[in-house]
C-alpha cells in the first residue's frame, strides 16, 4: 500500500481539477453526519454521502449534512480525495474490499472512524490501494443516540481524535488528513492500534458492557416490582447513560476487540471480587479505602472535556402530568433560541409528575436554559 504518492501535497492543497476537494463519507449516520457537518459549506469542499438505502441517502441530502448523497459507492469514491469510512465496524473491511477494486483517485487518503483499530489497519495494510494511503481513526466522542438526526457540528469539539498510521504512511497524507480534521476541532493523536484497541478497550467498551449487564441485572428485579425502574435515581442514570447505545454499533465493537475485553473482564471480576471480600469481612475501611482511590483518579480528569467523562451538559426538570408543559418548556426554549440538543421524558405516568431530561452542547445553553425554566416556576435540578 501506499505507492505513489508524488505531487501529494501540491494536491491536496490545490484541490482537484475542478477546484474542490472532494470528500466521501461513507455511512452518514451519528459519527459520519457530524464529520459532514464539520467539512461541508468550508470553502473549496464538496462533501458526497454514501448510503446503501435510498431512503438514508435521500434523508441526509435533504437534511442538508452533505453536498450530495449516493448509494453508489463507486460515485462516491470516483475521483474523491478522502474517503472517511463511518459505518459499523464489522462491515469496515467489506469496504476496504470494495474499494479496492474500484478505480481511485491517485494520492487518495482512506480513513476510518471505527471504534477498534487493529483489524480494520491490518486488513488495509494487506490490500495494495493502488496509490492512496490508509490511516486509521477514531474520535473519542459520541453519544447514546445515533443516526444522521443526532449528528453535530460541534460533536468533536475539544475531544481526543486518534490516528493510528502505519510505519509506512507517508507523512504528507498523515500531515493532509490531520489538517483536514482541523475543521473537527478536535485534537489529534497519533498512537498504534494494538495500544489503542487496548486503552479504549478499558475506557470506552468495558464500561459500555458493565452498564448494559447493570441494566440488565436491575431490569431483571423490576419484574417483580416497578419500584426498581420508578427509584431509579441520579446514580443509576449517570452510569448506564450508554446502555442506551446502538446494538449493532456495539455488537460489532465489542466481538472485534474480544481478545482484549476478555482479559478486562477477568480484571473487572477480581475488583468484584474484592468488593465481596471486603463486605463478608465486614471491612468498612476496605470499602472507604476503594471509594478514596477512585475519588483521586476521577477528580483528576479533566472536567467536562467532551469525549472522555461527558459530551453534554445536562439539567432535569420536573413537569406536573398536564398536557402540553413539555411543548411550552420546548417552544420556550426555541423562542429564546437555546440550543436543545437532546429531551427525554424519564418518567412519566398518571398522577406522577414527570421528569423531563434536557440535554445542551454547550454549558452557555444550559445556564441560560436553567434561568429560563426557573423563570417559568418549574424545579431544575442536575
Ligand atoms: N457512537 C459513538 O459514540 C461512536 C463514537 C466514535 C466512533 N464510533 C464508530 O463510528 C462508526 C459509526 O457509528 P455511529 O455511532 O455513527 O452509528 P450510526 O448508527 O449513527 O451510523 C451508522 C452508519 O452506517 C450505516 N450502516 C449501518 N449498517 C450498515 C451496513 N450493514 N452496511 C452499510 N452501511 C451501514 C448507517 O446507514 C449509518 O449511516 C462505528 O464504526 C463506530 O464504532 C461510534
Ligand atoms: O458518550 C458516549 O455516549 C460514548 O459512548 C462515546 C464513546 C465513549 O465510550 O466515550 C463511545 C464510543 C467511541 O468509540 C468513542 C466514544
Amino acid at each position: 500500500m501506499n505507492a505513489d504518492i508524488s505531487g501529494f501535497s501540491e494536491r491536496k492543497e490545490a484541490g482537484s481539477s475542478s477546484g474542490t476537494i472532494k470528500i466521501a463519507i461513507c455511512g452518514v449516520g451519528l459519527i459520519g453526519g457530524s464529520l459532514a457537518l464539520c467539512l461541508k459549506g468550508k470553502p473549496g469542499y464538496r462533501v458526497v454521502g454514501h448510503e446503501i438505502r435510498e431512503e438514508s441517502a435521500a434523508k441526509c441530502a435533504e437534511l442538508g449534512v452533505v453536498d450530495e448523497a449516493t448509494t453508489s459507492l463507486a460515485e462516491a469514491a470516483a475521483d474523491a480525495d478522502y474517503i472517511f469510512l463511518c459505518v459499523p465496524v464489522g462491515r469496515l473491511n467489506d469496504y476496504i474490499d470494495e474499494l479496492s477494486r474500484l478505480p481511485l483517485k491517485p494520492g487518495c487518503v482512506m480513513t476510518d472512524v471505527g471504534s477498534t483499530k487493529a483489524s480494520i489497519v491490518e486488513h488495509a495494510a494487506q490490500l495494495a490501494l493502488k496509490g492512496t494511503t490508509f490511516i486509521g481513526g477514531h474520535p473519542m466522542a459520541g453519544s447514546e443516540r445515533s443516526g444522521v438526526e443526532a449528528a453535530s457540528a460541534d460533536l468533536f469539539e475539544n475531544a481526543y481524535y486518534v490516528l493510528t498510521p502505519t510505519e509506512d504512511a507517508p507523512a504528507e497524507a498523515v500531515q493532509a488528513l490531520e489538517k483536514l480534521l482541523r475543521w473537527t476541532r478536535a485534537k489529534i493523536i497519533t498512537t498504534d492500534a494494538a495500544r489503542h484497541d487496548r486503552i479504549v478497550g478499558a475506557i470506552s467498551h468495558l464500561p459500555h458492557m458493565i452498564a448494559v449487564a447493570l441494566v440488565n441485572q436491575i431490569a431483571g428485579y423490576n419484574e417483580s416490582s416497578d419500584l426498581y425502574r420508578s427509584l431509579a435515581a441520579g446514580g443509576f442514570r449517570d452510569i448506564t447513560r450508554i446502555a442506551s447505545s446502538d446494538p449493532i454499533v456495539w455488537r460489532d465493537i465489542l466481538v472485534n476487540n474480544r481478545q482484549v475485553l476478555l482479559e478486562l473482564l477477568s480484571d473487572w471480576r477480581r475488583e468484584m471480587d474484592e468488593f465481596t471480600r471486603l463486605l463478608e469481612s465486614e471491612d468498612g475501611e476496605g470499602v472507604a479505602e476503594r471509594f478514596k482511590q477512585a475519588n483521586d483518579f476521577r477528580n483528576r480528569l479533566p472536567e467536562r472535556r467532551k469525549g472522555m467523562i461527558t459530551s453534554l451538559y445536562e439539567c432535569y426538570v420536573n413537569v406536573p402530568d398536564q398536557p402540553g408543559v413539555i411543548g411550552r418548556i420546548a417552544a420556550e426554549l426555541g423562542q429564546a433560541r437555546i440550543n436543545l440538543s437532546n429531551l427525554h421524558i424519564i418518567e412519566s405516568r398518571e398522577d406522577v409528575p414527570g421528569v423531563l431530561r434536557l440535554s445542551f452542547r454547550r454549558q452557555d445553553d444550559l445556564d441560560r436554559a436553567v434561568a429560563l425554566i426557573r423563570s417559568m416556576d418549574y424545579i431544575v435540578y442536575f
